[in-house]
């Protein structure tokens, strides 16, 4: 099945039923019913079980789903099978601490390389990633040919850096930065913003 055919949506969720699906088979369960994955996942059943028709039929009646199958079956379709490089272009207060989390590996996205106006050694702590000056950011989106970047540059800096990240061939960005981006159509643009988020809990909390 061709990628675009699932709905976004779907494909977020699939990311999420990904996750869970790495955790059971860390703790070596080998199937799982629609009922327990949903749950874990936070969704209905009902969704699990429509989300999963896209890939034809998957599990047995009364058994449940296998791990393993349905796992590379979603890897398959997110194209996660191998670690898919990304970069990261701004490495302030945000952007080292993303750097700093180890877990990006075990979902299948792999930091390739850091960019920064002014690199500064000291924000940097992996030495497995290299920290460039952000001259070299499109040059090196074509050589590597890149398609995924991370943006934690301040404002006023997000659309020119995105401007340039496109024309070298960027196609996907999950931007940090309080800015609607200006991209062409083919370009998808994932927001990011804690402060959303807190107002979406503080409503519920009323
Ligand atoms: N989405 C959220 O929830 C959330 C939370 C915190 C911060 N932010 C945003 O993330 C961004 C970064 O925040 P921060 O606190 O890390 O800021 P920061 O000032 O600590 O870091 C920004 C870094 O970007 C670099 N930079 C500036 N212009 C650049 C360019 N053209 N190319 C490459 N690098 C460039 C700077 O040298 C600096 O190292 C800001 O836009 C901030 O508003 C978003």
């Amino acid at each position: 099945m061709h990628k675009t055919e699932i709905p976004r949506k779907t494909v977020y969720r699939l990311s999420i039923y990904q996750r869970c699906l790495q955790q059971l088979k860390d703790n070596h369960i080998d199937t799982v019913s629609s009922d327990a994955l949903a749950k874990a996942a936070g969704v209905k059943s009902t969704q699990l079980r429509k989300d999963l028709t896209y890939f034809g039929q998957f599990g047995t009646r009364g058994l449940g789903y296998n791990v393993a199958a349905l796992s590379s079956a979603i890897s398959e379709v997110l194209g996660s099978s191998r670690l898919q490089p990304v970069i990261l272009i701004g490495v302030g207060n945000l952007g080292s601490a993303l750097l700093r989390y180890s877990g990006f590996q075990k979902e299948g996205f792999e930091i390739v390389a850091a960019f920064d106006a002014k690199p500064d050694p000291k924000r940097l702590h992996d030495p497995k990633i290299p920290l460039l000056d952000a001259h070299r950011l499109t040059g090196y989106i074509r050589q590597h040919q890149i398609k995924m970047a991370i943006l934690t540059v301040p404002a006023q800096h997000a659309q020119e850096v995105v401007n340039g990240m496109v024309e070298a061939g960027i196609q996907a960005v999950l931007n940090f930065s309080p800015v609607i981006l200006e991209v062409p159509k083919s370009v998808i643009v994932n927001n990011v913003d804690l402060a959303v988020e807190l107002e979406n809990l503080s409503y519920f909390i009323r």
